[in-house]
């Protein structure tokens, strides 16, 4: 007899990062299209110091502002006034480096804007990306599904050469004022922290009679995590995107929107999630913002987005109220 004991191999690490989310609330975000997390404390450093620059941006001159951040691309990339109901600026590379010791003030808060973001985007990013792998362990996907479409989405581009969808925006909305109407976000994930009130997501489950919202979490301890149209297509609709709204407050708010997009650099291939045939980023991307509106833009423009919108779609008018908004994510 062969007494020679089996040798033990142990079965090979799982890949990817570490687990995140519990089943019920990966349940939870599929199904309702958000979920409330707390956040690691270095993510919720960072949304804390960048939240305290973004407060020192807003106090500065309008006219230092827009020069500091002219806006471009629409609502894709500045600073951009909404007057009686919010500003907002988008970052989403690197404009102003390091400013040497003579350099005037401004450049110094705007580099020192940029670094908190940096880092805050590094650690948002690294958190939306083990959501991602988890999802996709969690439908039998391995997690090297996620590589080409956040390749050079998980940090802040250096330069504008090398641009993705991704970005952060920062927001000061206007005591009671300010507000965004409900809509669903066109990324992947979404990530949102706030320093009040204001933020609400819709219950699905609880909507039959009247629309039930909830409040979102205050503060940079926890944040609201939304799932976007792009990881809802991606998901053939298994994940619903999750709907929200900003509500005016009296103290006014100030929040942080990290929304991670994907990448400019490939074509998505669906085959890879169970899906057939690939697009090419920009396709994609057109696909996904085909007859939305963009909430953050001035209240004209979004009356004639509609408007346009009804006129050139006629009968999709039950859809665009299902969808009819969009904002950044
Ligand atoms: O300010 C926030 O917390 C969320 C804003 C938002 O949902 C949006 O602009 O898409
Ligand atoms: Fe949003």
């Amino acid at each position: 007899m062969d007494d020679e004991e089996e040798e033990f191999i142990p079965p090979p690490p799982p890949p990817g990062p570490p687990p995140l989310l519990r089943e019920d609330q990966l349940l939870h975000l599929a199904r309702q299209g958000w979920l409330f997390l707390e956040l690691p404390d270095a993510l919720s450093q960072s949304m804390t110091d960048l939240l305290r620059h973004s407060s020192q941006y807003f106090d500065a001159p309008d006219i230092e502002k827009k020069e500091l951040y002219p806006s471009k691309l629409g609502t894709e990339f500045g600073y951009y006034p909404i007057a009686e109901e919010k500003e907002y600026i988008t970052l989403r590379c690197r404009i102003h480096t390091d400013p040497n010791a003579k350099a005037k003030p401004a450049a110094k808060l705007a580099a020192s804007l940029e670094a908190s973001t940096v880092d805050a985007w590094h650690h948002a990013g690294v958190l939306l990306w083990r959501i991602l792998c988890d999802i996709a362990r969690a439908s039998d996907l391995d997690v090297s599904v996620w590589n080409d479409i956040l390749d050079g989405t998980l940090d802040m581009p250096d330069s504008e050469d090398q641009l993705t969808y991704a970005l952060m925006r920062l927001f000061r909305y206007f005591p009671s004022t300010g507000h965004a109407e409900e809509h669903t976000d066109l990324g992947l994930l979404t990530l949102c922290i706030g320093d009040g009130t204001g933020l609400q997501v819709l219950d699905r489950f609880n909507s039959d009679q009247k629309p039930a919202w909830v409040d979102g979490p205050v503060g940079t301890h926890t944040a609201t995590v939304l799932v976007g149209q792009t990881l809802r297509a991606l998901s053939a609709r298994t994940m619903t995107a999750g709907a929200h709204r900003v509500v005016g407050n009296s103290q006014g708010r100030q929040s942080v929107v990290f929304a991670l997009r994907h990448s400019t650099r490939h074509d998505v291939d669906f085959s890879l999630f169970g899906g057939e045939g690939k697009l090419h980023p920009t396709e994609l991307w057109k696909t996904i913002q085909a007859g939305k509106v963009n909430i953050n833009t001035e209240k004209e423009k979004r009356d004639a987005q509609r408007a346009r919108f009804r006129t050139t779609r006629p009968g999709a008018e039950a859809e665009a109220l299902e969808h009819a908004t969009r904002g950044q994510g």
